[in-house]
């Protein structure tokens, strides 16, 4: 329950809200204001001693839907993702890691499955060095 403040419905800052129909679950006493993380990102990868060689990789689509205009003077790595029972089978379809510093951004991290088999597909096509980046965590 989240209290009205004396001026009115009380803001709430969501970063990167993974589904836009969230955005329903407040009340009118709630202002929910919407914003990214990226920026954060951006900074950070920009003091990286190997900032030149920086890759971005998105998991899936709607990763890359959501990231991909913020992100675009990086070289990109867009990955296929399918779900098998509790598998994820990532797949690489386009875009090259060889040699690379990748970091994967994805919307979501959950039980970790997404980002591990992103990861090793990256290393084994040659990824040097394998970060990842996720605004909403959910611990289970
Ligand atoms: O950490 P995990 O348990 O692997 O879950 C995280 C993944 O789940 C969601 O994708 P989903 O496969 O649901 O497809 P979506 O991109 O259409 O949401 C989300 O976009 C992440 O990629």
């Amino acid at each position: 329950m989240i209290p009205k403040s004396r001026g009115g419905p009380t803001s709430v800052v969501i970063y990167d809200i993974h589904a836009l129909q969230e955005r329903f679950y407040f009340g009118d006493d709630v202002l929910p204001c919407f914003e990214t993380g990226i920026p954060l990102l951006l900074q950070r990868l920009r003091q990286l001693p190997d900032a030149e060689n920086i890759t971005i990789a998105f998991p899936d689509d709607g990763a890359w839907k959501r990231f991909h205009k913020l992100l675009q003077h990086f070289p990109m790595i867009v990955c296929n993702k399918v779900r098998e029972g509790d598998k994820r089978i990532v797949r690489i379809k386009e875009g090259n890691p060889e040699g690379r510093h990748v970091v994967i951004v994805d919307d979501l991290v959950q039980s970790g499955g997404t980002l591990r088999e992103c990861q090793k597909v990256l290393a084994s096509h040659g990824a040097s060095k394998v970060s990842a980046y996720v605004t909403p965590c959910c611990v289970p």
